[in-house]
């Protein structure tokens, strides 16, 4: 039997004084998706199945990060509604290739948002990550940018994202990576280099699902 919310910090909880940490609330519903993902028994039908049930939610936890402006709209009834409504000038970036998975959870959410993306690749032999391909909007530096990499397990990967982003002008505190699993040195190697942008994440846990990309794309 459950216990309705889990601790999604598994007990590294110095991580909580980051303060642009984002980490969802581990209901069992969340728990559970996180453990299908996890198993090295799931298929990969119902791995895919599970990974866009997760990204949504994420991806929705995300963009609840985002600036939003005051709205006042009429109600067939003829009353004032005091809303609101997203600030324009979001865009997703995608580092490929796990990234990508998220794509289709954003544009369920944004219709038409611009998506670029950035290839980082790891060096065979010095490790170093490395930028192979980055294309943006042209205005991405007047743009809030929803970074999206599933898998944090050194952080090297991001980091390096989020320079060539602040190397284009996008401004730190405009960047929110959506991740679905990070482990907690992920956590302090992006938050250290980068302590104005934000993270929104299902889990830190020092286990990193690396099979992510392999079996929701079932190549190597
Ligand atoms: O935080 P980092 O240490 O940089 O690692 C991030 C992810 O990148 C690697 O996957 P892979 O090279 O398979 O990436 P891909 O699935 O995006 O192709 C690694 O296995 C992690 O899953």
């Amino acid at each position: 039997m459950g216990s309705q919310e889990h601790e999604n910090c598994n007990g590294y909880d110095y991580c909580k004084s980051y303060k642009g940490l984002h980490i969802l609330k581990a209901h069992d519903q969340i728990k559970e998706l996180q453990t299908i993902l996890r198993d090295r028994n799931t298929t990969r039908s119902d791995f895919k199945f599970f990974a866009d049930r997760l990204i949504r939610l994420v991806i929705e936890d995300s963009l609840n990060q985002l600036p939003f402006t005051n709205c006042d709209v009429i109600t067939p009834t003829g009353e004032t509604y005091v809303g609101l409504k997203y600030k324009s000038g979001n865009c997703g970036v995608s580092i490929v290739r796990s990234g990508e998975a998220m794509e289709q959870g954003l544009r369920d959410c944004c219709r038409s948002i611009r998506i670029g993306k950035i290839l980082v690749e790891s060096d065979v032999d010095t490790h170093e990550a490395k930028v192979v391909y980055a294309r943006f909007p042209e205005d991405i530096s007047q743009r809030h940018v929803l970074l999206m990499y599933p898998i944090m397990a050194t952080g090297n990967t991001v980091s390096k994202a989020v320079n060539v982003l602040k190397e284009h002008g996008v401004e730190e505190e405009c960047i929110v990576l959506s991740n679905l699993f990070c482990t907690p040195q992920a956590v302090q190697t992006v938050l250290d280099l980068y302590p104005k942008m934000k993270i929104s994440t299902s889990e830190v846990h020092h286990v990193a699902p690396n099979h992510f990309g392999q079996k929701y794309f079932g190549t190597d």
